[in-house]
């Protein structure tokens, strides 16, 4: 696919998440639960956030999409999880995964592992968490890389490359990986979305809510244009809140303006270039 049809994809997607205000659930962390919220409500979707296994299936099929982090674990996520997964597997439906903090605990490495068998429609994550994921999905070697320290990455996006895209032709999806250049694949392109502001990774949960846009825009397209329109947006949306900003506090706030502010064609005009594989 070239670069105008993956714009024209955008601009479509944007408009259509716009026009019809689609809800995508969320199964997410508690320290940035309401971020995620107002993130996907700034952009045109509608959000709803739950912990219980029923709710959970009950919100996998009333939306076209889900979202599922697992930042923040309680023991009823050993069942909502796997329920939420399964119900979304079988029935078709686009899901995100944000893999926050693989390899710690015992219940987390369960969870991201059963995952493997109900192969997330857009893996979305930091660049230490693909490469955990990718090695324990055994679709990597292992190697020197993907220490997760807590919740933050001490990778590049591009020593996450490989991973990325093993992950991708697994699932049959696409896969983002975060960083100060984005790399977005469906196992065939690669693209890098440049932008983004110093400030993001000062303020928690610009990767947590970027997964929630995610889920809304893979209600309104596929998983990879999905993908790469949130991380346009978001590369877009923090180049512009950071200007005259005096710290992370009020980006925070013009970061949510911004989100809002960005029209469909500005969003498939932030720089991005495709690299066939
Ligand atoms: N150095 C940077 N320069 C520009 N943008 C950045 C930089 N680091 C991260 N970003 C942007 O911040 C957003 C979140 O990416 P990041 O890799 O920090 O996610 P994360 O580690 O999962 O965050 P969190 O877990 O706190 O929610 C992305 O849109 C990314 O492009
Ligand atoms: C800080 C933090 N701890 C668990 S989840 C989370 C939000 C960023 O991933
Ligand atoms: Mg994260």
């Amino acid at each position: 696919m070239n670069q105008k049809e993956i714009k024209q994809n955008i601009v479509d997607c944007v408009n259509r998440v716009k026009a019809e205000n689609p809800m995508a659930g969320s199964i997410t962390n508690t320290v940035t639960i309401n971020f995620v919220a107002n993130a996907q409500l700034a952009v045109g979707g509608s959000a709803a956030m739950v912990y219980l296994p029923d709710e959970a299936e009950g919100l996998a099929l009333a939306g076209n999409a889900l979202y599922i982090n697992v930042g923040t674990l309680f023991p009823v996520y050993s069942e909502t999880l796997p329920r939420a997964a399964k119900t979304l597997h079988d029935a078709g439906k686009a899901w995100v995964l944000d893999p926050v903090a693989i390899g710690l605990g015992s219940m987390r490495t369960q969870l991201l592992y059963d995952f493997k068998e109900y192969k997330p429609t857009i893996v979305r994550g930091n660049a230490s968490e693909i490469i955990s994921l990718a090695k324990l999905w055994g679709l990597e070697e292992q190697g020197e890389t993907g220490a997760v320290r807590g919740v933050d990455s001490t990778d590049t996006v591009e020593a996450a490359k490989n991973a990325a895209v093993q992950i991708a032709r697994y699932t049959g999806g696409a896969v983002a990986v975060s960083g100060e250049t984005d790399l977005v694949t469906d196992g065939h392109m690669a693209v890098r979305s440049h932008g983004g502001s110093l400030f993001m990774p000062m303020i928690t949960g610009t990767g947590c809510s970027l997964g929630g846009v995610t889920a809304v825009y893979a209600t309104s397209a596929d998983p990879f244009t999905a993908a790469l329109t949130a991380a346009n947006v978001y590369n877009l949306a923090g180049a512009r809140a950071e200007k005259d900003v005096p710290g992370p506090g009020s980006f925070q706030v013009r970061f949510l303006d911004e989100l809002y502010r960005a029209t469909p064609e500005e969003i498939a005009n932030n720089p991005f270039e495709v690299e066939e594989l």
